[in-house]
């Protein structure tokens, strides 16, 4: 196969910060994307229906002229928000789900919720209302393994949630590990996953043979090789379950290259000719297309894409790095390497 044309694809996990960040990273998503649903993880997180509204207007400002992509915005859940806020949230008709960070598990997570049972009234409503809730499914206490965080996550939170919360709409952002692709492939049709690219096409040894490599860092963290055939085989199984959120996490190169560096994949720049490489590699480029372009719609009820994208086999170069916020780089994953898949511009 030469050439691939798809439904225009959309992200359903996405981080695009703010300000100078925003302006140099936009673009990427805009590029490939429809819609993406943008994570709420900023400083301060974005925890309002009116702050939500107000990083929207940033983001469509940022955007490359005559862009149609569509921001679709996030609440980020703490101990504290109000069912009010969710009403709100729901009747802005621009705000489309909310965002669980455990306390501690992960960048700017610090406001994050302590103990879900505080979250009851604003979860009942989100249940009511049909509003999903996004799940970043680790256990942060510190006697938990960080191989072993969302396997335990499983356990501890994510079933017992979903037995006091039968009906919400859940999806397990992210997944890592063949336990959570069981999880959710056995679960009612109300909970669904994203899977990264990077967890599709590479395993720990990837990051940690022959040297650490910090842009292949992120949460949750890389897992085994017979994690990743786990989660290829759900990616390509045709389940509409399973769809694509890149979780594209954008950090400065120094911020990644460094004694302490932050946990996150910059895979934007080119996350469905990566998809394409994943698919390719299980032999099911004809399951991309369900995968990337219509299960998350679907799940979100929303309409699928009505344009279209083209991908055509012509090997190319990965940047070594881009320009960033404050006069400084940023490493996509894969720099400097050669992909087989090309999105055609148009
Ligand atoms: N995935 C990551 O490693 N990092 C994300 C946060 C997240 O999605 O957990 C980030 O915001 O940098
Ligand atoms: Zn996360
Ligand atoms: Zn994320």
């Amino acid at each position: 196969m030469t050439s691939l044309t798809l439904t225009r694809p959309d992200d359903w996990h996405l981080h695009l910060r703010d300000d100078e960040a925003l302006a140099a990273v936009v673009g990427a998503s805009a590029r490939q994307m429809g819609r993406a649903i943008i994570m709420p993880n900023l400083r301060p997180p974005v925890t309002t229906t009116e702050q939500a509204l107000a990083y929207r207007q940033r983001i469509l400002a940022a955007l490359p002229e005559g862009s149609a992509f569509e921001p679709l915005m996030t609440l980020y859940l703490t101990d504290n928000t109000p069912a009010e806020e969710i009403e709100r949230a729901h009747a802005s008709g621009l705000v489309h789900a909310v965002k669980l960070y455990p306390a501690g598990a992960t960048t700017n997570s610090d406001s994050g919720v302590t103990d879900l049972s505080l979250c009851d009234g604003a979860i009942g409503a989100m249940a009511r209302l049909g509003i999903p809730l996004l799940v970043h499914g680790e256990v942060t206490s510190a006697d938990i393994d960080i191989f072993d965080r969302e396997a335990v996550f499983i356990e501890r939170v994510m079933k017992p949630l979903l037995e006091r919360h039968p009906d919400l709409k859940v999806v397990f952002e992210h997944i890592t590990t063949a336990d959570a692709a069981e999880f959710v492939a056995a679960a009612p049709a109300n909970v669904a996953a994203t899977i990264t690219v990077h967890h599709l096409l590479f395993n720990r040894n990837h990051m940690l043979v022959g040297g650490i490599r910090p842009h292949y860092y992120c949460l949750p963290i890389l897992k085994r090789e017979r994690h990743r055939q786990a989660l290829l085989a759900a990616a390509t199984s045709g389940s509409p379950k399973f769809f694509l959120g890149t979780d594209s996490a954008p950090h400065a190169q120094g911020d990644k290259e460094s004694a302490c560096g932050c946990a996150g994949a910059y895979t934007a720049p080119a996350a469905i000719e990566l998809y394409a490489t994943a698919f390719e590699q299980a032999g099911a480029l004809d399951r991309l297309e369900g995968f990337a372009s219509h299960f998350g719609a679907d799940f979100y009820g929303l309409p699928r894409n009505a344009d279209s994208v083209t991908l055509v086999r012509e090997p190319w170069q990965l940047p070594k790095s881009l320009p960033y916020a404050g006069g400084q780089r940023i490493v996509p994953l894969m720099s400097g390497e050669t992909l087989e898949w090309k999105l055609v511009e148009g």
